[in-house]
Parts: structure tokens; sequence; C-alpha cells
């Protein structure tokens, strides 16, 4: 069995020979980059797997393929509203699945086409880019990019004031299940609130956590601590671990942060903070409530994005 998917994986990749691709972080949540400026790649979901494998690919936790809006269909009709965003962010989990969004790869696309001198982008400077969530404006600051990632919604109806639980989560590691709040970046996520740091180390994420009800298409999920004190100097801290659908554990996750600061705040209650800082495995990225278009709350996500490494696929 091991045999098959090995050589699977071998054959799988060898079709992309080439191909030049760049490697990116954000927070430690990485991603295999490729330029399709003329909208000329078809990458398979197998390909995808074999290229983000660790141990027999460049390895990632997803891949995001750069091309023009105007080339995908979903991106055509994004640019009937939103004429500026001429570049799509097509992102693929590491199990090659689709996902509407993903926050810390927002910021390390928009740092690719930077580094591949498809957009110009000084710092204080803002751009417009297409995703399966929609289109997103980003800004980039001294640290990085902060990054509107537009309006956050409970994924089960309901009262939200009144709303204290939805689901329950069990994982390994954890002796009974626990109430979780399940929120939409555009992606769905399941949060779940820990009391202690102890107790965050000891959940066991190798095998998904098991979510009752699970949201419609799956979900992602966070397990969070909030810090002592909460708040320090208005800015609320807690920290998170996260088992991303469709790949695993992974060390940051940008939809989940914005997600954990949501469900926290929600559970705070009244005077809780518009803005956190969320600790994450692979560093810590920033998280904001501001009015947005519409009459609706939006969420801000900040952080660093680095290019690694680029190269030719042999
Ligand atoms: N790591 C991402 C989220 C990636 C997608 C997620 N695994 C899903 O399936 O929704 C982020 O930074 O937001």
């Amino acid at each position: 069995m091991e045999e098959n998917l090995a050589a699977a994986a071998d054959r799988n990749s060898a079709g992309l020979s080439g191909l030049n691709f760049s490697k990116g972080h954000g927070t430690g949540n990485d991603f295999v980059l490729i330029a399709d400026p003329n909208g000329a790649l078809t990458v398979t979901a197998e390909q995808v797997a074999a290229l983000c494998d660790r141990h027999r690919g460049i390895g990632g936790d997803g891949l995001i393929r750069a091309v023009p809006s105007m080339l995908l269909p979903e991106g055509q009709e994004l640019l009937m509203d939103h004429p500026g965003a001429k570049w799509f962010m097509d992102y693929r989990n590491g199990d090659g699945s689709l996902s509407e969004m993903c926050g810390n790869g927002v910021r390390v696309f928009v740092h690719f086409l930077i580094a591949e001198g498809l957009v110009d982008l000084p710092a204080g400077g803002s751009l417009t880019i297409g995703t399966r969530g929609g289109a997103k404006t980003i800004v980039r600051t001294a640290a990085g990019y902060a990054v509107d990632m537009g309006p956050w919604e409970f994924i089960f109806p309901g009262e939200a004031t009144a709303r204290a639980m939805d689901s329950l989560v069990s994982a390994a590691g954890l002796e009974v299940a626990r109430p979780a709040l399940s929120v939409s970046m555009g992606n769905p996520h399941t949060v779940v609130a820990l009391a202690e740091l102890a107790e965050l180390e000891a959940t066991a994420l190798f095998t998904p956590p098991h979510v009752d009800p699970t949201p419609p298409h799956g979900t992602n999920v966070e397990f969070v601590v909030p810090s002592e004190p909460l708040v320090h100097d208005g800015i609320g801290s807690i920290t998170m671990r996260v088992h991303e659908r469709g790949v695993g554990e992974t060390q940051s996750c940008g939809t989940g942060a914005c997600a954990a600061a949501v469900a926290i705040r929600h559970w705070a209650g009244e005077g809780a903070p518009d803005a956190w800082n969320v600790h994450v495995p692979g560093g810590v990225v920033g998280v904001k409530f501001f009015p947005g278009a519409g009459g609706h709350e939006h969420v801000e996500l900040s952080g660093p994005a680095v290019i690694v490494a680029s190269g030719t696929l042999s």
C-alpha cells in the first residue's frame, strides 16, 4: 500500500516537469506557488497532493496558482463587481481539495506576485485580488500585509446573542467532548476553548477531531486558550492550535485565527476588545474587527509573508 502511494506520488508530479515554482510561508503555514499568466496549466488534485508531499514532493500545506481572473469563469464573474481584481488566487489544500479561502495564503500570494514582478505594490499601497471566497483587498505594511477578510458569520442558524455553543468536539488527548462554535470566514471553522496551555499541548491532532454536528462542507477545527489576562493594553490575546480540513495540523491558519477571535470575543461578551493577537505554533498574527461596507462587521488579518526558495521541477 505504502509503496503504491509512493509510486503514485512520483508519477503524478512527473507530469509537471519543467514547471517553475516558489515555496513560501506565512507564520509557518507553507505553500507551493506557481505563476500561470496564460491560464495554460491544469493541475489535478493528484498532482497537488504529489507536489505538497513532504517526503517525495516539494512539501506544503497547500498549493497556490496565480492566474489572471479573466481566464477563470469564477474570476470573470468577480471582475464584474471588482474590475481591479486582475489576479486570482487558485488555492488548493495539500490533499488536492479546493477551499474557498486561505488567510495566510492571501499574504503569501501577494508577496509572490510582487516577487515575480507581476504587480507593483509599494509599502502603504493596496491591491485587490480574486479568490473563491470573493474579492479581498490587501494593504502592504511595514511588517507584512493586512487583509480585509470581509464579514464573518455563524454557520449554524440561530439567535447570535444567546448562542453559547452549537457543536461538541472530541479529540485524542481530551478526556471529554468540548462545546464549540462554528464560524464561517468564507471557509468553515469550529472553535473550541480550552482552559490551559497544558490541555492544548495534550490535544493530539494527528487524526481529525470529531465534530458533532459537522458544518455541511466539513470544517477546520481550532483549539484555543485565552491568555491570562485576556486583555492587555486594549488588545486581546489567545493561543491556538489548528487541525485543517484537507491538510492536518498546520503551524498556522489565518482564517482559523479570525474565527478563533470571533468565538472568544463572543464568549467574552460585552466590552471584549476589537483587536487580538493570535499566537500559533508558527508565530503571531493580528486580527481586528471594524465596520465594513453594507453595515457588516469585517475582519482584518495581518501578518508576515516569506518566499524561501524558487526552482524548477525536474
Ligand atoms: N491555512 C489557511 C486555510 C486553508 C484552507 C482550509 N484548510 C480549508 O479547507 O478551509 C488559512 O490561513 O486560512
